[in-house]
């Protein structure tokens, strides 16, 4: 982040007074993408942040799903994981270049590497969801084809642990509390967001 030149010098007693314009001024239009396991409401929350901040909203899997006319699942069936994996990568590297936008990403977009150049261009949030609410969540979706397995929580599980050490690689890491509505996770992205910055200038 410190490539943006972010002004940091703000009176902390604003973010009580006015978090959401706060983390505007201070974002500076730098796009903020959220990343995390399948489930934990990257697309939700995303759309409210978008709408707090006056960011456009964009998601991938969206945006995959509308430019080939193609569902998630059928696109796994047909170009295989791998031919998703490059749409992905081609689409974020198309939507970097813009900013004011939120957006959520697909599950596994931090797998390839090439992705991580693009996702750097702005703020990463990692949500994090404790897999038993998630699999309560997605229990009766059949949407996402990694999660049509004889055993769904345990893949959840083991696609969690695979992936933990590159989410790990966020700017900011949410942990979801029991309980927390989507409005309750994006205002405490919004809350974590200052000290985030604060911190990475700071080194
Ligand atoms: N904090 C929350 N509390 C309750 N339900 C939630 C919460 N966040 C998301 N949900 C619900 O969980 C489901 C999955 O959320 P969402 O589609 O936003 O996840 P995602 O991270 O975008 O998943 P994917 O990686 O598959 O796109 C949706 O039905 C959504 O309404
Ligand atoms: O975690 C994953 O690998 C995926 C998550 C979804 O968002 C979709 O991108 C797709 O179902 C794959
Ligand atoms: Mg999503």
């Amino acid at each position: 982040m410190t490539q943006h030149g972010l002004n940091l010098s703000y009176p902390l007693t604003e973010l009580r007074i006015g978090a959401k314009q706060l983390v505007s001024s201070l974002l500076q239009g730098v796009n903020l993408y959220l990343i995390g396991i399948m489930g934990v409401g990257k697309t939700t929350v995303g759309r409210l942040l978008a709408k707090e901040l006056g960011y456009g909203f964009l998601d991938t899997d969206n945006v995959i799903a509308q430019v080939t006319g193609k569902s998630i699942n059928q696109l796994f069936a047909q170009v295989g994981e791998v031919g998703f994996r490059k749409l992905e990568s081609d689409v974020l590297s198309q939507v970097c270049a813009f900013t004011k936008l939120t957006i959520a990403t697909g599950g596994g977009i931090v797998l390839r590497q090439e992705n991580w150049g693009y996702l750097h261009h702005g703020l990463i949030v990692w949500l994090d969801t404790p897999v038993e609410i998630i699999y309560s969540r997605l229990a009766e979706d059949t949407t996402r084809p990694l999660l049509q397995d004889a055993d769904p929580k345990g893949k959840l599980r083991s696609l969690l642990e695979q992936r933990t050490p590159l989410y790990s690689q966020a700017d900011l890491h949410i942990t979801e509390r029991e309980g927390d509505t989507p409005e309750d996770v994006a205002k405490r992205i919004l809350e974590a967001i200052p000290s985030v910055l604060k911190k990475t200038v700071s080194h």
